[in-house]
């Protein structure tokens, strides 16, 4: 793997000293950007998601529009649910879709064993081009869903506040939850050791709705796969572990091999650095909704974001993914802010 020439994110990964701290948004790739929602029109979400160019046309549009210190895959979580025969669609204007949920231990049992290197080759192809398009100047992010966070979807069917239906089907069938989590936490292992042998520079799992559990629940149901994944992982690239809601889990969190760990706008800097007894790096944490006060008001408290984290350890960042109503001169008043730091 070969650095690239802004690795102001990957020096803060490693917890080295960096004159600023690096910056991007999650959910940077799409949504608010005009030349994106121009390509929305043409073809469907994985009509863009399985072409490698088309891929590549979107991870790299931010960067240069933007100017963010790292690029995210353009892909979505629900490529695991996909890969493993479950059909996921994206309803326009209302989200995934998954017709035939899991709800019973005997669909858990008669999930295939899959070569997910061959199921998902479209995604390891947008990687190659994405590599070769970005020539080198910022590092790439590649990602996956925490083992939860997938189960939500695959159990519930669809996008939800509470997703009861997933939580009833690891209350009811505790047994049967932990095949389908461990099935998950196997599939996304190989499926992110693969990105990383095609040359991401970081991975970052995302447990969006971890937060939905009770704090022992959490460590029940979540955690020990997230603690799986990163175990696996950590010694060929860095990994960065961002739990939606998950104050309580960052302590313990904090003892995964991570190299960050992702928190939201629920938390004040302070707490977050004293839950991990300030030796983690950490990304986050400003509010996306905040993206739309004006600009000067973006400025001060972006400012006074990294004045409460500090510079070092530190990745700016949203706490959650960006906004489909961003102003795009907002999101680059974002960028800006952190760049001109100092
Ligand atoms: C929970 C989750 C999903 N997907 C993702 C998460 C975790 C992060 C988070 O919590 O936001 C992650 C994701 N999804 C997508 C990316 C690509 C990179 C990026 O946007 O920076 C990433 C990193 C593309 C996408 N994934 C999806 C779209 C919109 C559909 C479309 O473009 O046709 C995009 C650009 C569809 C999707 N996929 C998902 C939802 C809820 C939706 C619908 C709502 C929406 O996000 O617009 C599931």
């Amino acid at each position: 793997m070969t650095t690239p020439k802004n690795d102001l994110f990957l020096k803060a990964l490693r917890g080295e000293k960096v004159e600023r701290p690096p910056v991007w948004m999650m959910r940077q790739a799409g949504r608010y950007l005009p030349d994106f929602m121009k390509l929305k029109e043409k073809y469907s979400f994985f009509e863009r998601a399985e072409n490698p160019e088309l891929a590549t046309e979107i991870t790299v549009m931010p960067i240069h529009q933007v100017g963010p210190d790292a690029a995210i895959l353009f892909s979505d979580i629900l490529v695991i649910p996909q890969a493993l025969d479950v059909e996921v669609q994206m309803v326009p204007g209302k989200g995934p879709y998954l017709p035939q949920p899991i709800r019973t231990p005997e669909q858990v049992d008669a999930l295939p064993e899959i070569d997910v290197k061959d199921r998902l080759h479209y995604v390891y192809s947008a990687i190659d081009l994405t590599l070769e398009a970005l020539e080198n100047e910022v590092p790439l992010i590649g990602f996956a869903g925490s083992p939860w966070t997938i189960l939500c979807y695959m159990v519930e069917g669809q996008g939800s506040k509470t997703f009861d239906k997933a939580k009833e089907f690891c209350f009811a069938h505790p047994e049967a939850a932990h095949k389908l989590l461990q099935k998950i936490t196997d599939v996304t292992i190989a499926y992110l050791r693969h990105k990383q042998e095609r040359g991401v520079h970081a991975i970052q799992v995302f447990d969006s709705w971890g937060g939905l559990l009770s704090p022992e629940d959490y460590r029940t149901f979540s955690l020990p796969y997230i603690q799986q994944i990163t175990e696996a992982l950590h010694e060929h690239t860095p990994v960065i572990a961002f739990a939606k809601g998950c104050w309580f889990a960052l302590e313990e969190m904090s003892q995964m091999p991570v190299s960050a760990l992702g928190v939201d706008w629920t938390i004040s800097p302070q707490m977050a650095r004293e839950f991990t007894s300030f030796h983690t790096t950490l990304q986050g944490n400003f509010d996306p909704a905040r993206l739309l006060s004006p600009i000067p008001e973006i400025e001060r408290l972006t400012k006074q974001m990294i004045d409460e984290f500090g510079t070092y350890k530190y990745i700016a960042n949203l706490g959650h993914g960006i906004l489909p109503n961003i102003p795009v001169d907002h999101a680059k008043a974002f960028i800006n802010a952190v760049k001109n730091y100092g």
